[in-house]
């Protein structure tokens, strides 16, 4: 798989917060009507998201009949919405809230309806406020007993991502979206 992602070469690494949780343990996600991890949207993701080694995220997805793009396969902006959530998270690991700057996503093969997806999503390193990402996603092949194997790093990735991540300031940031809507500059 090619990417085209330049990624600064004096990056400083990304550090594992001391607060962050373990390995293995689900993490809540945000917000319960967030697109990609939130369980009451009702047209969401549902993403499972999972802490990783170091600075890792893991995910869990199911790729539901309303995601398809072409014929029995999945909508490439639904992956790409997939990929911004998990790697969206990588930046909690190392204590950051972040917010998606630029986000990139290449295309390997297929996913077909109605598989699992696994994905993993992990920092390159930091730069400022900037926080460097990659993330692939594996499908869930069931295993010989019949019950399904996390691939890991080890199958063939379907697809692969990148992504910049922006630090800020929540209350800043959403108080700033918050205050252009109530002005009306932002309607519909
Ligand atoms: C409520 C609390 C809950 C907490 C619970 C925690 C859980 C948390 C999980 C979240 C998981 C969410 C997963 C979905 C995440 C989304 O999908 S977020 C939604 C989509 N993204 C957005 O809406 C962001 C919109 N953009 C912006 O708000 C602003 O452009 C930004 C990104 C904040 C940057 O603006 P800014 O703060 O003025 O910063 P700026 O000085 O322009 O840029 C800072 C640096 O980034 C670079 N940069 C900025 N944009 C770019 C770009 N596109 N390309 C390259 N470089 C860039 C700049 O060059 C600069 O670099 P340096 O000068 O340091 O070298």
């Amino acid at each position: 798989m090619t990417a085209f992602f330049p990624v600064p070469a004096d990056l400083d690494p990304a550090d594992r917060a001391a607060a962050a949780p373990a390995p293995g343990q689900r993490l809540p996600g945000h917000g319960r009507d967030c697109y990609g991890c939130g369980p009451d949207a009702p047209h969401g993701l549902h993403l499972e998201l999972f802490a990783g080694d170091g600075v890792a995220v893991t995910a869990r997805m199911r790729v539901r009949p309303r995601f398809e793009g072409g014929p029995g396969t999945i909508h490439g902006g639904v992956l790409a919405s997939a990929f911004d959530e998990v790697m969206g998270h990588v930046p909690t690991m190392c204590g950051r809230f972040c917010v998606t700057g630029h986000l990139q996503v290449d295309f390997a093969a297929p996913v077909p309806l109605g598989v699992d997806l696994y994905l993993r999503a992990t920092a390159l390193g930091v730069q400022r406020r900037k926080v460097f990402t990659e993330a692939h996603a594996w499908i869930v092949e069931p295993g010989p007993d019949g019950i399904a194997v996390e691939p890991g790093a080890s199958g063939i990735p379907v697809a692969a991502a990148h992504g910049l991540f922006v630090q800020i300031d929540p209350a800043s940031h959403y108080g700033a979206v918050a205050a252009g809507r109530r002005s009306g500059a932002q309607k519909s």
